[in-house]
């Protein structure tokens, strides 16, 4: 047996990804015993301290036995009705399988516009996060009713990376109806060889992945290949395995070497951080007092408005901005939660009284640690 892998082992916060043809059974009805399972073992490593974020497949799917139409329908309203029909059988069946293993559960429908604008993606992370730390278990799926074909995931390989990317997460898991990658499509090419660990991003796995996918899903391995690719950009590896191996979610938890791994060339603190530093042209600052910037450089907390003594530029809610000392040198970066003319109201302000000076409060730190970026 190969060594247990610390990627897997000490990942604490995973995104776990179920496609179309594990969650319906090949199109053949949502397979509610398969979702138990995987539900069962979530819920043990919830317990064992573990967040746990779902990304579920299968509306289409379902939809489409639900209506009774044998074929998947070209037009795009169609799909989306199909969509509709399936997930209230999506939702109903992750519910009542997460209670009966003791955990909470929550339904967030995502677009491509949620992700791409500034403040909804900030939005989405404060409501997943808020909700891991309740100790709900969110499944998300796409919006598909709402969305225009041309900015679709479509696949939910996709979606389930920006997810890895929107959370941090340590590591994404990609459950589908193949043991792993192989070095060419397994239902095509018998003498296709398994493989075990690549670095995600090397261009090779694409070659290998070209192939299209079960007819079910949409994505086939290309798009898994390019969504580890997408979440390694964040510091998540990706595993991609078989959603009915047993005990799967448990083994790869305890660092069991079962599926592809794709290990992400650089940890999750440094991708981040270097995401940050590669922002050129930040749209404004804010000054802190020295009491502010010990603590940040010396206890890894974040910035409270409090601490800020002074605001410059125009920036919005979600924009990167410099944080800099007394002196005015740069000490940090990191993601605005207030925009620069909240955050001049904020100066000096304890965060109890966010409330009562803006007459809301969204979070009680301007910079939350989480997207906070020491200089060297
Ligand atoms: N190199 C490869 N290794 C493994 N599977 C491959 C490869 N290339 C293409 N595939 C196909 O991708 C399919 C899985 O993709 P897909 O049907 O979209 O699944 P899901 O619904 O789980 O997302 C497999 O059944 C397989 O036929
Ligand atoms: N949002 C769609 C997912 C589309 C899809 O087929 O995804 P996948 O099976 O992961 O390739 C649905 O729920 O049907």
């Amino acid at each position: 047996m190969q060594p247990l892998s610390p990627v897997l082992s000490e990942a604490r916060r995973i995104v776990i990804k179920v496609g179309s043809s594990l969650v319906t059974n090949e199109g053949r009805g949502l397979d509610e015993q398969a979702v138990g399972q995987w539900c069962r073992q979530m819920a043990a490593l919830v317990r064992e301290g573990r967040e746990i974020i779902m990304v579920s497949s299968g509306a289409i799917a379902e939809g489409m036995k639900r209506l009774g139409w044998a074929r998947r329908p070209h037009a795009v309203h169609e799909l989306q009705a199909a969509a509709a029909v399936g997930q209230m059988g999506l939702a109903q069946m992750y519910e009542r399988q997460l209670v009966s293993h003791g955990l909470g559960s929550a339904q967030v429908l995502l677009t491509h516009a949620d992700l791409a604008d500034r403040e909804r993606y900030l939005n989405a992370r404060s409501t997943l996060l808020t909700l891991l730390g309740h100790g709900v278990l969110p499944v998300i799926n796409e919006n598909d009713t709402v969305v225009t074909h041309e900015i679709r995931f479509g696949d939910n390989d996709t979606l389930g990376a920006l997810v890895a990317n929107l959370v941090d997460a340590d590591l994404l898991i990609i459950l589908t109806d193949q043991k792993g990658l192989y070095t060419a499509d397994p239902r095509h090419d018998p003498a296709a060889e398994f493989v075990h660990e690549a670095q995600a991003g090397d261009a090779g796995l694409e070659r290998m992945a070209g192939g299209a996918g079960s007819g079910i899903g949409t994505g086939g391995m290309i798009t898994k290949v390019l969504a580890a690719k997408r979440a390694a950009g964040s510091g998540a590896s990706t595993v991609i395995a078989w959603g009915r191996e047993p005990d799967a979610l448990l083994r790869l938890a305890r660092g069991e070497r079962i599926g592809t791994l794709l290990v992400a060339p650089t940890r999750r603190h440094h991708a981040r951080k270097q995401w940050m530093l590669d922002h050129l042209q930040l749209q404004g600052s804010v000054r802190i007092d020295a009491g502010a910037a010990a603590k940040l450089r010396d206890e890894g907390k974040s910035l409270l408005p409090i601490g800020m003594t002074a605001v410059q530029g125009q920036f919005a809610r979600g924009d990167v901005i410099a944080i800099l000392d007394e002196g005015g040198a740069e000490l940090a970066r990191g993601l605005a939660n207030y925009s620069s003319a909240e955050a001049r109201l904020l100066c000096r302000k304890p965060s109890a009284e966010i409330a009562a000076t803006l007459g809301y409060a969204v979070e009680p730190e301007m910079v939350h640690r989480d997207n906070l970026a020491l200089l060297d």
